[in-house]
Order: C-alpha cells, then sequence, then structure tokens
C-alpha cells in the first residue's frame, strides 16, 4: 500500500520512557463516520478524522462514487452528499482495510450500480463469504471475481427483499457492523423493520457496540433482543434515514493507545495519552485493565490516560497473565509482546480472528518472538509466550509482514538488551503514519 518498502529501522537498547504525546483518530471510528456521512442528505464536518492508510482509501472510494469530500486547513474533513451514491458504475480499490471492504460492500450492494471492490493481495485472501451469503439472502447480486468467499467482488444492481436475515459472527464482527451500517438503506428499499440475527458465536463484540453508538450518532436507534434460542437480534426500524449530526468528533485509537500504555508500563513513565479516555466508545480501552494487572498504575481522565509502571531494562518482571482476549483482538497483540518481560508464561486464548488479519498474526507472532530468544507455544486460537531469561535474549530483525501492529508492538521489544530491527516500518502507515516519530518523542 504504501509503496517502495523503507530501511529496516534499528531500535538500540532503550532504557525509559515518559512524557505526553496526542495520538491520531480512530480508524474504527473514521472509517464508519465517513460511511455514515455519505449516507446522510447534506454536509457533515469530521474533526479529528484519522489520516492513513485505511481512511485514504475509503475516502477515495466515497470520491470515485460520487461523494463530496473536502479537507479544510485546520484538518476538518467535510463530507457533502445527496443521501446516495450518484456514480453508478465505479472500480474501488480498498487497500487492505476491513472497515472500508466489509461496510462498503454491504453500501453498495443495493445502491443500483454496478461496482467492483478489490484490495491488496492480503485483502483477498480474507474471508468474507458470510456477508455475501447474508446480503444474497437480502437479494443482492454478488460475483466472486477470484476465489469463492473472498475478495475481488462484483457487485450488480438488486433490491433488496426481505425482513430477516442471519449472519455469521465468528469469522468477524465486520460482517454484522457492514449489515448494521446498510441496515437503514435496506429497510427503506423494503418497506419493513430489518432483522438481523447472529449465528455462531459473536466475536469482537465491543466493535459493535461503536457501530451502533455512531448510528445513533447518525439518528438510527438500533433496538438489540435476544430470541427464543437466545441468538442475539439486531432490529433496525424501516422508514428512517441518516441524519447528520453537522459536525462531529473522532476521539483518538484505542488500539493505538495500547503501544504507549504498554511503553509507561515497562519504562517506568509516566506517559500521558491524549485524546481517548474513560469516555472512549472504543473497547480497547479495556486493555487498560491488563496493563493495571501486569503491574501498571492509570489515572483515567475522561479524554486522556496516565500510565506508569517499573523499569523492565533494570530488570524489573511484569506480572504474566492468563486471559482471553476475544473482546480486544487488536490490542491483544501488544500484551503478546509484553508477554516477554513478564515473570511466567503469560497466554492469550480465544484469538483465532488473528489467523485472517493484515497477516496470520498467530505465527506471525510466534515466528518473531522467537527470534528474540522467547519460548513460544501456540495453537489454532491461543499462543503462550514465554519470558525471556536474562542471558537467553538475541539480537533479531523482526519481519513485519505487511502488518501495522506487528510493527508497532515489537518496538516494546527495545527495552530488551539488545539491538531490535524493524523491518518495512513505513507498514504501520495503515493505522498509524507517524508511529515511530511519535515512539521516538517518549523513548530514550
Ligand atoms: O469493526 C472494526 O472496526 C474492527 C473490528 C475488528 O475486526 P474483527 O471483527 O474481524 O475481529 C478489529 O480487529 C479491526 O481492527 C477493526
Ligand atoms: C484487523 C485490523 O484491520 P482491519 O480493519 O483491516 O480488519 C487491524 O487494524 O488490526
Amino acid at each position: 500500500m504504501t509503496g517502495a518498502a523503507q530501511p529496516d529501522l534499528v531500535l538500540d537498547p532503550s532504557t525509559r520512557a515518559h512524557g505526553s504525546l496526542n495520538l491520531p483518530g480512530s480508524k474504527s471510528i473514521s472509517n464508519r463516520v465517513l460511511l455514515l456521512a455519505a449516507l446522510s442528505v447534506g454536509s457533515t464536518d469530521i474533526h479529528g478524522l484519522l489520516d492513513s492508510d485505511d481512511t485514504r482509501v475509503m475516502l477515495q472510494a466515497l470520491s470515485g462514487l460520487g461523494i463530496g469530500v473536502g479537507r479544510r486547513k485546520n484538518g476538518v474533513v467535510t463530507v457533502t452528499s445527496p443521501g446516495r451514491f450518484r456514480i453508478l458504475q465505479a472500480n474501488l480499490f480498498l487497500g487492505n482495510a476491513g472497515t472500508a471492504f466489509r461496510p462498503l460492500t454491504a453500501a453498495l450492494a443495493f445502491a443500483g450500480g454496478d461496482y467492483q471492490l478489490s484490495g491488496v493481495p492480503r485483502m483477498h485472501e480474507r474471508p468474507i463469504g458470510d456477508l455475501v451469503d447474508a446480503l444474497r439472502g437480502l437479494g443482492a447480486d454478488i460475483d466472486y471475481l477470484g476465489e469463492r468467499g473472498f475478495p475481488p467482488l462484483r457487485i450488480k444492481p438488486a433490491m433488496a427483499e426481505g425482513d430477516s436475515v442471519e449472519v455469521n459472527g465468528s469469522v468477524s464482527s465486520q460482517f454484522l457492523t457492514a449489515l448494521l451500517l446498510a441496515g437503514p438503506m435496506l429497510a427503506l428499499q423494503t418497506g419493513q423493520d430489518l432483522r438481523i440475527t447472529v449465528v455462531g458465536t459473536l466475536i469482537s463484540k465491543p466493535y459493535i457496540d461503536i457501530t451502533t453508538n455512531l448510528m445513533a450518532k447518525f439518528g438510527v436507534q438500533v433496538q438489540r433482543q435476544t430470541d427464543a434460542t437466545g441468538r442475539l437480534v439486531f432490529v433496525i426500524p424501516k422508514d428512517i434515514r441518516y441524519q447528520s449530526p453537522g459536525t462531529i468528533h473522532v476521539e483518538a485509537d484505542a488500539s493505538s493507545a495500547s503501544y504507549f500504555m504498554a511503553l509507561g508500563l515497562i519504562g517506568q513513565g509516566p506517559i500521558t495519552i491524549r485524546g481517548v479516555g474513560a469516555d472512549s466508545i472504543q473497547g480497547d480501552m479495556a486493555f487498560a485493565k491488563t496493563i493495571e494487572q501486569m503491574g501498571g498504575r492509570l489515572e483515567m481522565a475522561p479524554d486522556a490516560v496516565t500510565v506508569s509502571g517499573v523499569s523492565v531494562a533494570n530488570g524489573a518482571r511484569l506480572k504474566a497473565f492468563d486471559e482471553d482476549f476475544n473482546l480486544i483482538p487488536d490490542a491483544a497483540m501488544t500484551a503478546a509482546v509484553l508477554a516477554i518481560y513478564a515473570d511466567g508464561p503469560c497466554t492469550l486464548r480465544n484469538i483465532g480472528s488473528w489467523r485472517v488479519k493484515e497477516t496470520d498474526r498467530i505465527h506471525a507472532m510466534a515466528t518473531e518472538l522467537a527470534k528474540l530468544g522467547a519460548r513460544v507455544d501456540s495453537g489454532e486460537d491461543w499462543l503462550t509466550v514465554y519470558p525471556i531469561e536474562s542471558g537467553r535474549w538475541r539480537a533479531a530483525s523482526i519481519h513485519t509482514y505487511d502488518d501495522h501492529r506487528i510493527a508497532m508492538c515489537f518496538s516494546l521489544a527495545a527495552f530488551g538488551p539488545v539491538p531490535v530491527s524493524i523491518q518495512d516500518p513505513g507498514c504501520v502507515a495503515k493505522t498509524f503514519p507517524d508511529y515511530f516519530s511519535v515512539y521516538s518523542q517518549v523513548v530514550s
């Protein structure tokens, strides 16, 4: 996505992390707000929108669909829309942005146009079959242009029919998010309330709360119910259109905050992270509990968090954990690297979704942590990381698999006694282009 790979970034052993920083906007909120603004009539001023690969592909796609997008000098992005997509034929390139690909697939399925959606090669290995099945069940005409169940896709004009649909929630919560976001368009076409029933165990649940929270800000209240067999049901009322709130603020990214919370924990701190705090709507703020359990001290303000901790470079050890990380799969990667400084083996459970993200993250994490000298055991949906004993550390060159989170969380390994090289550090541009410059402001 980011063009030519940059040279490796060598991080020399560090001992201290402290200071304060402003974090860029949330990827999950940014891409939802962009789509919601595009589906609302009128103009929406978006403050704090993330500027990264994932939001750029969403913005380009919306422009390609006839939505007005303007960026002012103060960084405010204005989306102006007639409430629908005026351009009825387009080829959209969506990089490796799940938050663009999945929601746009649903929003375009009944937009009346002929569209092709593609991404980087890895996006074409990330599943989308459960979403396509659900949309087909509602009358969508969608073809796979490559392998069945995966992008790229061709979407042809279709009218929505029916008032209920089932969607599998066990592979990615983004399929349910996509149906929810497109739901009001569908209910308007059919003239009936839309009932979305989740089958399979819903993973990454807090992301659904982000979706319904933001839909409410755009005037659509989703009802949440449980059916007779205990399945989750979401009901979208008919005859309600999205209404722009006029202005909306995007809070900072809680997954990005996890790296700096971790730095405060291992580099003594205090580190103050501004832009996200107790008032956050992002599930990844729950990572603060992991930081506390591992020995960190936290002060939470409504939109900031301060973390202090210990000095692992001087021999302090973090408390080991054995946790289910299904609710926070992205921040969980940060915990996997922190485990190398723990006082015992650390187990991350219920993280099977890692296998189908930017790379197979269980494989990547196991391989790269082992290069540093850690023993790692793994299974289909779990990982156990054994702390690296002193004398066992090895200088390592970390392969990043074009995965922004591998690059960012391995920067935490620089608090060991050996240099760590991060290959292709520019891959952080997916969600946090300035990560390493912000990192160097607080690490010494
Ligand atoms: O809806 C979202 O904004 C996201 C949901 C999660 O994906 P899964 O639901 O596939 O776990 C998360 O990992 C991803 O980074 C963002
Ligand atoms: C899984 C991720 O991204 P995506 O939104 O592309 O699914 C991620 O950012 O960790």
